[in-house]
């Protein structure tokens, strides 16, 4: 599975609202970029725009994958878990397989749930989950559709410190090759993830430079706490 590069250059509008202008972003084939930026910047509309949820924004200029279609090549894991609330979690998972008409694959999903450390709770439904479990079971759907495009809208934003810290481990390995594009307000996970670091301000984007070494990086490295504490600083001067 070749996993293309992705361009977005242009603007987008919502009814009235310019929600970017002049925005010239690439990302990278087979790696993870990491997009921060002050609330309201705009950065879940670019996930939108890519996952092909284009209904309200107007684009002037484009976007795409480097080597043609988006369409069905692109997984998203938006910032609300859109589960649906009268299935259990592992039916939550496969769903995908069966809005296809597709047979589904229960032993995998089954896999992914314990992966992300829900094992005894595949069959309660969302209701019955917390903010955290649920973030989960929407991080194993996404996960579980495999494919070459990732969009990740803060996707571990609910969960603790620790079980934060497994789900980008789980996330890089299961996710390796992938072209990813990660939406988050956290400079210690962007830190962990990026192979490229981007913030989006209303003038445009800003690379940020990365720690070295392979992703999911460690923790405490120094050179992961010191880009940490660099990119917090660099978004207070963005505010
Ligand atoms: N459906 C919509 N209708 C009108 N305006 C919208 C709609 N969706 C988003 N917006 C506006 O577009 C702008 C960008 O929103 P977006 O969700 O892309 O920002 P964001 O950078 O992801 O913010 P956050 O970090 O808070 O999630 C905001 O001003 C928001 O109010």
């Amino acid at each position: 599975m070749a996993a293309p590069a992705l361009h977005l250059k242009g603007s987008a509008r919502i009814g009235d609202q310019i929600i970017f202008a002049d925005l010239d972003l690439s990302v990278q084939a087979g790696a993870w970029t990491c997009l921060l930026g002050a609330s309201g910047v705009g950065k879940s509309t670019v996930l939108r725009l890519f996952a092909g949820l284009t209904k309200d924004i107007d684009v002037d200029g484009s976007y795409g994958a480097s080597d043609g279609a988006l369409e069905g090549r692109v997984a998203l894991m938006a910032q609300d878990d859109l589960l649906l609330p009268w299935l259990s979690a592992l039916d939550n998972v496969l769903i995908g397989a069966r809005l296809r008409a597709q047979r589904p694959d229960w032993t995998r999903g089954e896999d992914v749930l314990a992966r992300v450390g829900l094992r005894d709770h595949i069959a309660k439904r969302p209701g019955e989950l917390s903010g955290g479990q649920r973030q989960r079971v929407a991080l194993a759907r996404t996960l579980m559709e495999d494919r070459p495009i990732v969009l990740l809208d803060e996707p571990f934003s609910a969960l603790d410190a620790l079980t934060r810290a497994q789900m980008q481990e789980l996330a890089a390995e299961l996710l390796l090759d992938r072209t990813v594009l990660l939406v988050t307000h956290d400079p210690a996970e962007a830190a962990r993830l990026g192979h490229r670091i981007v913030i989006m301000t209303d003038a445009g984007l800003q690379d940020v430079p990365v720690p070295t070494g392979n992703v999911p990086r460690a923790v405490d490295a120094s050179d992961v706490l010191k880009a940490q504490a660099d990119l917090l600083n660099q978004l207070r001067i963005k505010q």
